[in-house]
């Protein structure tokens, strides 16, 4: 029998010795790395974080005390201390444990959004609430160095010195996001490691500060959390830790200490699988290839060089390259100032992060009408990241940006043109979105016309199918199926998706129906907006749109999820049927009457 089999709650840590705890250590980083190489995840913030998690759960008392996890892909220790352990054979599986804090699974968690940078603020509105009320909780605010970085953790410091409330601020400083984290805080942190006793960034705010701590030592960051827990005003806890800590691979990890991994042998941290060609991977071919013709091109990223494919580009080009940290508010309207400086910047982030710069792209870039291209990986479905990664807002809300374009390629050919064509569009801001994914084989259109690809048409078609960007392979599947069916369609993909390509309205005239495919929210999407045009060009074919519901997805597979929101050639295909059987007999009738010639392409 094991330690860790009999804690089922934090208080069955208080009565382990010393030595008990450090071998609980050892048993949960084995059982993390076996765990998440099998399943995927995230392995070295979770291994750097044990000692810590112990710790914090010896000291606080959760759920009484509150323990915000920032970003939440550190809490996998937390997990298994409040009762999941049997749990984690489903790690970030549909309907299995979720791989960030989630509510519907314990009283203990908190916090479930992903994206970084907001525990502090969640703290501080928390421990307000708590001391406007007179409660005696404490509430306890768990960031990495990297999340550090984003403007909102400072927004909420600026706040706590003058709060009510008292919050205990855990920095659990590895020293590194993906990377090495970048800027002057990093150079601070680094400093009060050594014998530096300048002024301090915390104090200078009105903050206590406590360490640096050894956070691999139980003992340690305990005495320091008993010191936060008394203190009269918010404090920061400034724990030292190293990603990966105790796994080999992971500590030798160059990249990103196996910050996420796929299924990978645990002895090694390698892919027990090989991962086959990415969008991200062709981006970073297409980057590199531009960046040798635009030496005005400087790729621009959000502490994800890597993962965003811009790393390549990075190391042909390290003066044309920046990381800003995870700050992409930042990210964005430094990149407007390198405009403004006469450069074209590529920002490159996953598109659910992009909705944290909104702003940014709309007033700061937009209206200024800069030439500042925004490439969005993981656009639509991503899948075991779940509500919070899923990309699926950018197509609607990018929609509303006057004077911005957004191409979504099909294939790896259409990224590469559509690349070039949005870096030497000087004339305002470009978007290219692209899922996590195989990139897929190539789909050759039969024709261009009107800068819209034809890639499949039928004699006398009465259904239009336009697909956005890697919708097109499930919507020519779908062809297929409905015209086993005895439903012809013809299959369009419009390359550049917002605004309306005007000449898609001639393509619905000749239509009895339109049927749009997206990965990405119906409500305010490509859909919504080619039924508008369609109804302001007064041409009347019914749209019916396709694609993900206004509500937050959970964690799955990416096919798993799409199937279920109809987004996979059965789906659409019965999408289809259901709208052609809605046709009134005579308008359906009038489409088959029609002259038997394909489209013919439109001038120009
Ligand atoms: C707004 C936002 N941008 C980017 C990310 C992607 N991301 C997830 S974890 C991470 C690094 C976090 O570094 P740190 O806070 O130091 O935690 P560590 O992994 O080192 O424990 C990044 C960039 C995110 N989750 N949210
Ligand atoms: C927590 C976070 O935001 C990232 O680590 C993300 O989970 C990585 O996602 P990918 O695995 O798609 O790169
Ligand atoms: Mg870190």
């Amino acid at each position: 029998m094991s330690l860790l089999d009999d804690v089922n709650e934090p208080a069955d840590l208080d009565r382990l010795t010393r030595d008990q705890l450090g071998l609980l250590a050892s048993e949960i980083r084995e059982f993390l790395v076996e765990a998440v190489c099998r399943r995927g995840g995230h392995l070295g913030p979770n291994l750097g974080v044990v000692e810590l998690t112990l710790a914090l759960h010896r000291v606080f008392r959760s759920p009484h005390d509150r323990i915000i996890f920032d970003t939440g892909h550190q809490a996998y220790v937390h997990k298994l201390l409040t009762g999941r352990r049997e749990r984690f054979g489903g790690l970030r599986g549909r309907g299995g444990l979720s791989g960030y804090p989630r509510r519907a699974e314990s009283p203990h968690d908190l916090v479930e959004n992903s994206h970084a940078s907001t525990a502090l603020s969640y703290a501080e509105g928390l421990a307000r609430a708590y001391a406007l009320d007179g409660v005696g909780r404490t509430v306890v605010a768990v960031i990495g160095d990297g999340a550090l970085t984003g403007g909102l953790a400072w927004e909420a410091l600026n706040n706590l010195a003058t709060s009510p409330g008292r919050v205990v601020v855990v920095l659990n400083d590895n020293g590194r996001s993906y990377a090495p984290t970048v800027g002057g805080l990093a150079a601070h942190l680094g400093r009060r490691q050594g014998d530096d006793d300048g002024p301090g960034l915390f104090e200078a705010l009105g903050l206590d500060y406590l360490g640096p701590v050894d956070g691999h030592d139980v003992a340690q960051v305990e005495a320091a959390l008993h010191a936060a827990r008394t203190a009269d005003r918010s404090v920061v806890v400034h724990c030292v830790t190293r990603k990966g800590y105790g796994h080999p691979p992971s500590e030798a990890d160059e990249a990103d200490r196996l910050h996420a991994v796929g299924v990978v042998d645990p002895r090694t941290g390698q892919p027990t699988s090989a991962p086959g060609r990415t969008w991200t991977d062709a981006l970073s071919d297409e980057l590199v290839a531009i960046g040798a013709d635009h030496p005005d091109l400087v790729a621009v990223s959000a502490a994800m060089l890597g993962p965003t494919g811009l790393a390549a580009f990075g190391a042909r080009y390290p003066d044309r390259t920046v990381d800003v940290g995870i700050a992409e508010q930042h990210a964005v309207t430094s990149a407007a100032g390198l405009a403004l400086g006469g450069k074209h910047p590529v920002v490159a982030v996953y598109a659910t992060f992009l909705n944290r710069a909104v702003d940014q792209v709309l007033l700061d870039v937009a209206l200024h009408r800069l030439p500042v291209t925004l490439v969005l990986d993981r656009a639509g479905i991503t899948g075991p990241d779940g509500p919070s990664h899923h990309g699926m807002w950018d197509l609607a809300l990018l929609g509303a940006v006057p004077g911005l374009r957004v191409a979504a390629p099909r294939d790896e050919a259409t990224l590469r043109e559509e690349l070039r064509e949005a870096v030497a569009d000087q004339d305002g801001p470009t978007v290219l979105r692209f899922p996590k994914a195989r990139v897929g084989d190539e789909i050759p259109a039969l024709y261009r016309t009107g800068g819209i690809d034809v890639l499949r048409t039928a004699a006398a078609a009465p259904v239009l199918l336009v697909a956005v960007g890697a919708m097109a392979a499930p919507a020519l599947h779908a062809a297929d199926l409905l015209a086993e069916a005895g439903v012809e369609c013809t299959v369009v993909d419009p390359r550049w998706v917002r605004p309306v390509n005007p000449a898609l309205t001639a393509f619905a005239a000749d239509h009895a129906l339109v049927v749009t495919v997206e990965d990405g929210i119906r409500d305010g999407g490509v859909g919504s907006a080619v039924a508008l045009a369609l109804a302001d060009a007064a041409v009347g074919a019914p749209v019916r749109a396709l694609g993900l519901p206004t509500a937050f997805i959970p964690h799955g597979e990416r096919a798993g999820l799409l199937a279920e929101h109809g987004l996979d050639p059965p789906g659409i295909c019965a999408a289809v049927l259901h709208e052609v059987s809605t046709l009134p007999a005579d308008l359906d009738l009038r489409m088959r009457a029609r002259t038997q010639t394909p489209l013919s392409p439109l001038p120009g």
